[in-house]
């Protein structure tokens, strides 16, 4: 009955005869054959792989992981099948690490293996052609990136910019006090203002300038080459996904060789102060890298550096909303090792430990790199009590549950700064865990760390951080769960006030700002 049927349509195979029909099964049963070989493959590797939840063929467990805030649903399912986790996005293996042991035993201990990066088609190869060291597989180019970063801001060197972090900051107190409604923006501002100069050796005053608009272009990497890769095979003409791509690139190089070749005049004229692309210049030689390579080089703490910061500043102002105790506690420490005659100074950091762990819990309670920053890939087989982790698998350590993690942070939901400081274990007193791990770890740390330190030390002393008023007078108290969705998780903006706590508080602001605006206006553009 159905061969009869078939063959009244002339795209029926029976309409050609009877090899087209042996043909159509003998393809019809490979492909099945195939499909079935792929989901016993697939299966066999599952059962030797950590536990998690059983996916579909071919799309695997993409379809039960919301593209917005995927950190909520990994949280979850480690709670389920436990600390180490997998999926598979498609065909590549996914593992989720959701405690802090987990992550340190494989991304630290084993960090030979675990150092790579996932394929970033657009961001990485279609956009920078692999010169973005961020997401560069672990090897010799990622190796010249790292050394270039790591002379440029290991701890000795991170403290030789002190000077331009507490100036800056002195900038943006005053401008708190002049216009509080912006604090947001002030904060914002402090954090990138600082890299023209540490970078180039050039200030920029205010973020409408030029250099900052340029760099602040970042292009919406989610593109469906990612998950379709076959499409690179296509010839390129008919490669639309690249056109933009390929126009920000051009732009990109244009500003980072002009960026380059200003500091290069300067150093020919001895009128530049020391920074990064003067060292790296100076090295270039010996390391090997070429100028292209070098001026993505210099750039990247535009990238990485300024959200991180900047987040993490708001995440501050966010919790002292809610725990109005601890400013109370930070007051009482500045009070007694600072008074209000002076502002607290980077000297002073031993004598603050209070404030040192405000900092810390701070980069805990809400991380602002939720996912463990970009995810790392494993270049081997590997085994971790029994359980196989696949070499090609993409590995997330999900801060989101690792701070939140109740047998290392009992009630994980308080900002309770007094944990830094009731342990004795050296994971927390250093506290590294919020910037990543093993040969990954943050370089910008330490500049990060100084510069959480001197603003949180300067709001606390400066100012009673206060939550906003309605028409009515009554206390409006954000949501402390209403952040955005990007890798780098911040708060959504909210206002709050800034409240000077006192004249003199105020006078010495006055002063140190005028001071700070003649120093920083020697290295201005
Ligand atoms: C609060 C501030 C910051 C936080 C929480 C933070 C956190 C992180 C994390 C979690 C990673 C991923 C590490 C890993 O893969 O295991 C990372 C990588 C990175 N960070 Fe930061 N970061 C901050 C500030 C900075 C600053 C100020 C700079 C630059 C000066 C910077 C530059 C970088 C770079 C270049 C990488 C990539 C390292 C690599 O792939 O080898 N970060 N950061």
């Amino acid at each position: 009955m159905l061969p009869a049927l078939l063959s009244k349509f002339p795209i029926s195979p029976l309409a050609y005869g009877s090899d087209l029909w042996r043909l159509v099964l003998v393809l019809g049963t490979t492909l099945a054959i195939l499909f079935a070989g792929h989901v016993w493959q697939n299966a066999s590797l599952r059962r030797k792989m950590p536990p998690g939840p059983h996916g579909l063929p071919l799309i695997g467990n993409s379809h039960q992981i919301p593209a917005v805030k995927p950190w909520r649903t990994f949280e979850k399912l480690n709670k389920v099948y436990g600390p180490v986790m997998s999926l598979f996005f498609g065909n590549t293996p996914i593992i989720v690490l959701g405690t802090a042991q987990s992550a340190w035993d494989l991304l630290e201990k084993r960090s030979e293996i675990y150092s790579s990066r996932p394929r970033f088609i657009m961001s990485g190869e279609i956009l920078s052609e692999n010169r973005r060291g961020l997401m560069l597989p672990y090897g010799e180019s990622w190796r010249k990136w790292r050394k270039v970063l790591h002379s440029g801001f290991h701890a000795r060197q991170s403290a030789n910019y002190k000077d331009i972090q507490t100036l800056e900051s002195k900038i943006a107190m005053q401008q708190i006090i002049d216009n509080p409604k912006d604090y947001e923006k002030h904060l914002q501002r402090l954090c990138f203002l600082k890299y023209p100069l540490l970078t180039y050796g050039r200030r920029v005053e205010s973020v409408d300038e030029w250099i900052v608009k340029e760099n602040m272009i970042a292009m919406d990497c989610k593109y469906i080459v990612e998950s379709l890769p076959w499409l690179l095979k296509l010839p390129k003409p008919l490669q639309w996904f690249r056109r933009e791509a390929e126009m920000q690139k051009t732009r990109d190089i244009t500003l980072l060789m002009h960026l380059v070749g200003d500091v290069k005049q300067r150093m020919t004229a001895g009128t530049i102060p020391d920074c990064l692309t003067v060292q790296a210049l100076e090295n270039q030689e010996k390391e090997g890298i070429d100028d292209l390579f070098l001026a993505y080089t210099v750039s990247s703490p535009f990238g990485a550096g300024i959200e991180t910061t900047a987040g993490t500043l708001c995440t501050f102002v966010l919790a002292m909303l809610h725990f109005p105790d601890v400013i109370r506690k930070a007051q009482a420490e500045l009070d007694s090792v600072i008074g209000a005659n002076r502002m607290p100074e980077f000297d002073d950091h031993d004598s603050l430990p209070y404030i040192g762990a405000v900092v810390r819990e701070t980069l805990r309670w809400r991380p602002v790199a939720i996912l463990g920053g970009t995810p790392h890939a494993v270049t081997a087989d590997d085994e971790y009590k029994g359980m196989l982790i696949p070499k090609g698998s993409t590995i997330f350590a999900n801060f989101a549950g690792i701070m939140n993690d109740s047998e290392m942070f009992p009630e994980p939901e308080l900002f309770r700064p007094e944990r830094f400081l009731e342990t004795r274990d050296p994971r927390l007193t250093a506290f590294e865990l919020p910037f990543g791990f093993g040969r990954r770890i943050c370089p910008g740390m330490h500049l990060a760390r100084n510069s959480l330190f001197i603003n949180v030390a300067r709001l606390l002393w400066a100012f009673d951080i206060v939550p906003a008023l309605d028409k009515s007078g009554r206390e409006i108290i954000p949501d402390s769960m209403n952040y955005t969705d990007g890798f780098n998780s911040r708060p959504v903006s909210f206002d709050a006030r800034f409240i000077p706590r006192s004249e003199k508080v105020k006078n010495v602001i006055k002063s140190e700002y005028a001071s700070a605006q003649e120093r920083l206006g020697s290295w201005s553009w």
